[in-house]
């Protein structure tokens, strides 16, 4: 009687000489422990998690499926995203980490195969694959610290990790297969970010990478969701290798809760990420040893030979940018914020202009940072988290962002201190993309859920490092058309013998890297959106002022934040104005708070012919990258497109 150990781990023999106090030494003055053994005592550690669905018999009568049959039509599913192809059966899968005796002893929820009498059996289809699905953080934290190198616990929580050879995108590398649909659907040739692949192709790399992770003792599933728009979520199931990616994406897309995972059926779209493994070279059509393949008509994406975790968020953006107009719904690489009074303003901008700093605003609700569906009922984040540039972060000028590397949040590619492991944000020695993805909500003004009624503003970002442009210009609706389909900004590129000239980058609608049709289709949508809901168009210069890089220097946060707040505001929709010559720009005379000379760069240079012909040089940029779109039309008839063309630069 007296060693009886009830089922719940607690012993009677301990509780009861404790309260009989029996005038046994004890050691300290806490209450002694509820085990007798260190297993016992271990055992009493972890609370098993229940699912929110009561299983078995008790709740047969009202639901159809009994716990059991749920969690073998999970694992089938997740066999049958795993399955091989030629081999025709999917993996066995189990679920658990197969370090751990517990889970892998009960092998019970294994995936009955129908293997006909031609069909081998090979020495792959006899193992388990282990299935790490939907990890917590915690969880996720402890399998990257153990087994990937590179993963650390920095001083404030976050999981600092390394994203392997590659640091940013290889859009070089990106392959959409050409079948019969996509040859009339997508947008290819010039221009394009769709490098074609047949099918055959895709089916060989998608075998490669099905084979890579079946060949692994554990893979990670996510399956998550996109757009806040409830009657336009997409299902996602993420198949991964590593911990860094689980988490990742666990930050990135939106996180299903316990009722909707147990509801979550076959996913809409899935990724197979086996960055740590090569393409095949002899492979057709491969170029490197790096492909990130998609097939609409299979709604699969296959990433071999790159670990950047990037690839799986904007791949999943392309495809957005694929299902949502066919829906009418305009996808957007823009951030998103909303004032108290429900005023709605989109960021736009290439990599590096301001999105996620500008758009997380200690004064308005953030709905989202980067990625955003406008449909007729107003706005939606596609995603569930943020993705920050970490590059010379300070608390003083980003105190959300800042704040928000803590526990959970992913930290790529930064250098920390050994000992103290605090992260210096100013070092470039890994990279200098380095990033931060955290889910929305640890922005604490974030919107939940991410949706807001119609835009009243469309800010346009650019850094300009030839530092001509104003740092706030009112545009047309033509003239927005004209800067959006340019989608312009300029970076500085280190050159070998040092001297650094400004880049001109032009990204057609701010982000031709993930865009699927020709940009005049968005293009389109977006005017006529903008007509339809009267919202007003703005050109800000995030870049230089007072010279080009070299000369002038970048402009202050706390102005451009200035300049943002007086649009939010609607000071500058009133304001007086002055045009300038060549891109013929609408320039506030005035802003409240910034000195008002730094308004017109032809006050801030200091050498005139410099700025003139700093000016020219990149109209002509601009004139020739737009040469390419004059052939296009944009809306029902032709006026707009003339418009459009009519508000480019003229000299
Ligand atoms: N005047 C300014 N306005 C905006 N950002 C500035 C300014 N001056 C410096 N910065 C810095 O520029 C960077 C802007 O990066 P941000 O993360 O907002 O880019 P993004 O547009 O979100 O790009 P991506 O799409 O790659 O995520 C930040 O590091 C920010 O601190
Ligand atoms: O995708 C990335 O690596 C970062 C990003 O947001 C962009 O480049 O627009
Ligand atoms: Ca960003
Ligand atoms: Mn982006």
């Amino acid at each position: 009687m007296a060693d009886s150990i009830i089922s719940n781990g607690f012993s009677k023999k301990i509780n009861t000489s404790m309260k009989q106090g029996n005038g046994v030494c004890q050691d300290g003055s806490s209450s002694p422990i509820k085990a007798q053994t260190i297993d016992e005592l271990h055992s009493l550690q972890k609370k098993r998690s229940t699912p929110s669905t009561p299983s078995g018999s008790v709740s047969s009568a009202f639901s159809v499926i009994t716990e059991e049959d749920r969690q073998r039509q999970q694992l089938q599913s997740i066999s049958a995203s795993l399955a091989s192809l030629t081999r025709e059966t999917g993996p066995k899968v189990v679920k658990g980490d197969p370090a751990r005796k517990e889970t892998s002893t009960k092998v019970a929820h294994v995936v009955h195969h129908q293997l006909g009498p031609n069909i081998s059996i090979s020495d792959s289809s006899m193992k388990f694959t282990h299935v790490l699905y939907n990890l917590s953080p915690g969880e996720l934290y402890e399998q990257a610290i153990r087994y990937e190198k590179g993963s650390f616990l920095t001083s404030t929580g976050a999981l600092a990790t390394l994203s392997g050879a590659k640091t940013g995108r290889s859009p070089r590398d990106k392959r959409v297969v050409k079948d019969e649909n996509t040859e009339k659907e997508l947008w290819w040739g010039k221009g394009s970010p769709n490098i074609e692949m047949d099918e055959h192709t895709f089916m060989i790399n998608r075998e490669r990478a099905v084979d890579y992770l079946n060949s692994l003792d554990k893979v990670f599933v996510n399956d998550q969701f996109l757009n806040w728009d409830p009657e336009n979520k997409i299902r996602v199931r993420i198949v991964s290798a590593r911990a860094y990616h689980s988490l990742f994406m666990h930050n990135m897309c939106i996180r299903p809760t316990e009722e909707e995972l147990e509801n979550f059926g076959t996913p809409d779209f899935t990724i197979y990420n086996s960055g740590q493994f090569p393409c095949n070279r002899f492979t057709h059509y491969m170029t490197s040893s790096t492909s990130i393949d998609v097939s609409l008509a299979r709604k699969e994406m296959v990433i071999l030979g790159t670990q950047y975790a990037g690839e799986m968020k904007k791949g999943l953006f392309s495809l957005m940018h694929y299902l949502m107009p066919k829906r009418q719904i305009l996808s957007l690489h823009s951030g998103c914020n909303m004032g108290k009074d429900g005023d709605v303003a989109l960021f736009f901008g290439l990599s590096g202009t301001g999105k996620t700093t500008l758009s997380t605003d200690h004064n308005r609700f953030l709905i989202g940072d980067d990625e955003h569906c406008w449909g007729n009922n107003g706005v939606s984040n596609i995603e569930g988290g943020c993705y920050a540039k970490c590059i010379d972060l300070s608390r003083e000028k980003e105190p959300d962002i800042w704040n928000a590397i803590k526990f959970g949040t992913v930290l790529e590619n930064v250098v920390f201190d050994e000992h103290t492991r605090e992260v210096d944000f100013t070092d470039k020695s890994v990279t200098e993309n380095t990033r931060a993805a955290y889910p929305i909500e640890y922005i604490p003004n974030a919107l939940i859920p991410c949706v807001g009624p119609h835009p009243k503003n469309i800010i346009l970002l650019a850094c300009d490092a030839f530092g001509v442009l104003p740092p706030v210009s009112k545009l047309t609706l033509a003239q927005t058309m004209y800067h959006f389909i340019s989608g312009y900004t300029a970076l500085v590129a280190g050159t070998e013998d040092g001297i650094k000239e400004p880049q001109a980058t032009f990204s057609a609608c701010f982000g031709a890297a993930f865009i699927m049709l020709h940009p005049t289709k968005y293009a389109a949508m977006l005017a006529e959106k903008m007509k339809t809901h009267g919202a007003t168009g703005w050109l800000v210069n995030t870049g230089w002022s007072g010279g080009r890089y070299g000369y002038g220097s970048r402009i202050k946060l706390s102005y451009t934040r200035k300049i943002i707040d007086a649009i939010h505001s609607g000071e500058l929709l009133n304001a007086d104005y002055h045009k300038t010559k060549i891109f013929g720009l609408e320039i506030p005379n005035a802003i409240e708070g910034i000195p008002s000379e730094i308004l017109d760069p032809t006050n801030t240079w200091s050498d005139k012919d410099a700025y003139d012909e700093t000016l020219l040089k990149l109209a002509s940029l601009f004139k020739n990258n737009f040469e390419t779109f004059t052939s296009y039309r944009i809306g029902e008839d032709n006026s707009l497109t003339e418009e459009i063309l009519a508000a480019g630069p003229i000299f």
